[in-house]
């Protein structure tokens, strides 16, 4: 099976540090593979170039064998790479409901005209774009909570919704970024199903940072770890675990 997701040579300079250095990585399709490491290991970096946020130093990057390397995050996305952030990135001030809205906006904006028009195509466009909307809602369990400003609803509710306003462009790749942080133990167990179901029920692939052991044990089918913008392993859960390296990146040992 070839890859969805292939990254080669990935490095990335900030000045005199050498932030992501040698990373390979190949994502299969419907694949939930995992990024580690302690802090400042590069790991962010990484999605941010990936995602178009960066522009690597030097590397390749490609979506089912595409390049998509430098493209700027909007084109990145388009092409069905989407990212949800450390710190959730929402508008805070838009209703549940309207964030899902316009994160549809790009395929209803092809007809601006017919909204000038009011058009029977753009009439059905805009009650597709609600019942998706009103879909991801429901999967997420926030309908009740629709017409809330996104900034007032529970820390765990906005990962929630992040994580249904990037599923809604139907993406193929989804890049989660630390989704467990600050979540309690109930919704760490709940995350870890849903990241579960996201990929069986709509095919997407899942690219995770994250530090909580237990969700990224349970979750991953593979792991990378990275240790100084290097990858130093890659496995299995039981493999990654069991690595000597990783342990004494893990333990701090020099
Ligand atoms: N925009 C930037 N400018 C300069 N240095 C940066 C920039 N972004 C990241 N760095 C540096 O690059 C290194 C890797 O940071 P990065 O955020 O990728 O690590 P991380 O593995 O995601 O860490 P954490 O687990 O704490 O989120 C760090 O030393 C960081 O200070």
């Amino acid at each position: 099976m070839s890859h969805i997701l292939e990254v080669k040579d990935l490095s990335m300079r900030f000045g005199g540090l050498l932030a992501v250095d040698g990373v390979q990585l190949a994502l299969k399709p419907k694949e939930i593979f995992a990024i580690i490491g302690p802090n400042g290991a590069g790991k962010t970096t990484v999605f941010n170039c990936i995602s178009g946020f960066y522009k690597p130093t030097t590397g390749q990057i490609a979506l089912e064998s595409q390049s998509i390397a430098g493209l700027g995050s909007h084109s990145v996305a388009q092409r069905g790479v989407v990212r949800t952030f450390q710190n959730v990135r929402l508008f805070k001030r838009m209703t549940a409901l309207e964030n899902l809205l316009v994160a549809q906006h790009r395929r209803t904006s092809a007809s601006v005209l017919g909204g000038l028009f009011n058009t029977k195509s753009y009439r059905q466009s805009e009650r597709d774009a609600m019942d998706r909307a009103l879909h991801w809602l429901d999967f997420m369990g926030l309908r009740e909570f629709a017409n809330r400003e996104a900034g007032n609803l529970a820390y765990g509710h906005q990962r929630r919704l992040e994580i249904a306003r990037c599923m809604i462009t139907e993406p193929k790749v989804l890049m989660l970024d630390e989704p467990a942080a600050g979540l309690n133990p109930q919704e760490k167990k709940d995350l870890q199903g849903l990241i579960d179901r996201l990929r069986n029920e709509y095919g997407v692939a899942v690219l995770l940072i994250e530090h909580d052991m237990g969700l990224v044990m349970g979750v991953s089918e593979r792991i990378m770890v990275m240790e100084h913008g290097k990858p130093i392993a890659e496995g299995t859960p039981e493999e990654v675990r069991n690595n000597e390296r990783v342990i004494k990146a893990y333990l701090g040992e020099a």
